[in-house]
């Protein structure tokens, strides 16, 4: 099996299992599910929230050794504006924003797409956003073996919008940085390109 292929077909018994839970909530919250607009609901949910996690049945180090490609190339490669949707694992309420991700190459390139199927194997997971921006980190310092890696994350949090605290506008940034990021210049130069239009 493809190491990211989406969940097309959803293990029958597990969806059952959710599909049934779901039930139980809208039951719970007095709704009437078998009402018209609400008898498939629990299985699109359950197939919804399947899909949403899809990330822990997905290998990101299998999905990168899959396209390493050697070539002297070693100058920064980045990827900015990857769309995040994740999970926060306090709520199970979505967070979601931006990624950019950016390495120096060491001996090897990997096949660009697969910067973003990484995020999105950690993102479609219960997460904190700090724990996001560190598996992906991690992921590509490991599997890649680059000079250096660099990943931010700025997101908005569901649960500080629609409950809770209530702010609209709040936007969380995370960042991590490994090898020749450390170095002021380099995370400089890398921030100053993830901030221009054109780059
Ligand atoms: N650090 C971090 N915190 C998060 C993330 N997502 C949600 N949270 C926070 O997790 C915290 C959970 O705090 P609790 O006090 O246990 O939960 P709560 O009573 O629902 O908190 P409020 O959201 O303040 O109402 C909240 O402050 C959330 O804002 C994340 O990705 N990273
Ligand atoms: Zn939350």
């Amino acid at each position: 099996m493809s190491p990211y292929q989406n969940l097309e077909e959803y293990n029958i018994e597990i969806t059952n299992e959710v599909k049934e839970r779901f039930a139980g909530i809208i039951d719970e919250i007095g709704e009437d599910v078998s009402r018209e607009g609400l008898t498939k609901t629990p299985e699109r949910a359950a197939k919804a929230m399947l899909f949403l996690t899809q990330g822990y049945k997905q290998d990101a180090v299998e999905i990168l050794q899959g396209a390493m490609f050697k070539e002297d190339y070693d100058d920064m490669v980045i990827i900015k504006d990857i769309e995040v949707y994740s999970l926060c694992e306090h709520h199970m309420l979505p967070f979601f924003g931006k990624a950019h991700v950016a390495y120096i190459p060491n001996g090897y390139i990997v096949g660009l797409s697969k910067i973003p199927r990484v995020v999105d194997v950690f993102a479609r997971r219960l997460q904190v956003q700090e724990r996001l921006t560190h598996d992906i980190l991690e992921c590509i310092n490991n599997t890649l073996r680059p000079k250096g890696v660099a990943v931010v994350i700025e997101a908005a949090h569901m649960c500080m919008m629609m409950r809770g605290v209530q702010k609209q506008n709040s936007v969380t940034t995370t960042s991590g940085f490994r090898g020749q990021f450390e170095k002021i210049e380099t995370r400089e130069e890398f921030l100053k390109l993830i901030s221009s239009k054109l780059s």
